[in-house]
């Protein structure tokens, strides 16, 4: 039993295995097993912060294989009430190109087999998913990231793919023809589990590539991805610590954390 805590959480991606030096390491385990890494942990800027990279470290768990149940327990269980969640993520128009930073506001589900409740048993919950990302921490991501002099998208549609391979050109065509602006592999379950346990959630999504049905070469590689996610990744490390700051404590958004309050099957952690 750990007696670290934290109130804002950060899951990083491809590319965003470590977050600042000197945080203090803790193991936390959870009904779902253990997270994907230990859980970095530390002050920053006065506010309480947790780091997990969701593939872990090594970048051994890829998306569809991701505890993501228990990594969100194990970041609620420190005390976690907001997460900033980067990702790198494809995208599906030409007007974003490598190194757009965007906040999208929906998302679409085109995953398949992933465990994505906490509520499979002892009565039947339903959670509004409307909106599934927290408008206040977007907002913030939003001002913060431009004051920062990025020009980041607001809005858009992230649709998450099963990966672990790309999409086809078709699949691709497909998902722009609908009008959906991102295209990544991990954003679901994410989001809904932590609107589950009652979390604030806000993406902030760097787009690596052109995806294969936007783009005439020869599709999408990996090592595409990851390098220019690393050009990316001092700034955007950057953003997410002011972002840390910049996120207000009282929660004034419309999220439900209500949740927080009902008697739920769950005993939230
Ligand atoms: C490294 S290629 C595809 C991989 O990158 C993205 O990861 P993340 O969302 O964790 O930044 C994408 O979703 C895939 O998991
Ligand atoms: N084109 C793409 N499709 C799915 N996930 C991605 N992550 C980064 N680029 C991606």
């Amino acid at each position: 039993m750990t007696t670290a805590n934290a109130e804002i959480g950060v899951i990083g991606g491809s590319g965003f295995y470590s977050f600042l030096d000197g945080l203090d390491e803790v193991r936390v385990d959870t009904p779902y097993g253990p997270p994907s890494d230990p859980i970095a942990v530390g002050t920053v800027a006065g506010r309480r912060v947790a780091f997990l990279p969701r593939h872990g470290r090594d970048h051994r768990y890829p998306p569809h294989k991701i505890p993501y149940r228990a990594n969100l327990w194990a970041l609620r269980s420190l005390g976690v009430r907001q997460v900033i969640a980067p990702s790198a993520v494809g995208s599906l128009t030409p007007a974003y190109g490598p190194g757009t930073l965007a906040v999208p506001d929906q998302l679409v589900d085109r995953t398949y087999g992933r465990a994505q409740t906490f509520y499979d048993e002892g009565g039947a919950i339903h959670l509004s998913f409307a909106d599934p990302y927290c408008p206040v921490g977007r907002r913030t991501a939003l001002d913060t990231a431009h004051k920062a002099g990025w020009e980041p998208v607001d809005g858009g549609t992230l649709v998450v793919i099963e990966g672990p391979r790309f999409s086809t050109r078709a699949e691709s065509q497909w998902y722009a023809a609908q009008g959906w602006t991102l295209v990544g592999m991990t954003g679901h379950p994410e989001a809904v589990l932590a609107r589950e346990l009652a979390l604030c959630y806000t993406p902030l999504c760097l787009v690596t590539d052109l995806d294969a049905g936007i783009e005439e070469g020869e599709g999408v590689t990996m090592e595409e991805v990851f390098r220019v996610f690393a050009g990316n990744v001092d700034r955007l490390r950057t953003l997410v610590t002011t972002l840390v700051e910049s996120l207000p404590a009282d929660r004034a958004c419309p999220c439900p954390h209500a949740l927080d309050d009902m008697e739920l099957p769950l005993q939230l952690p």
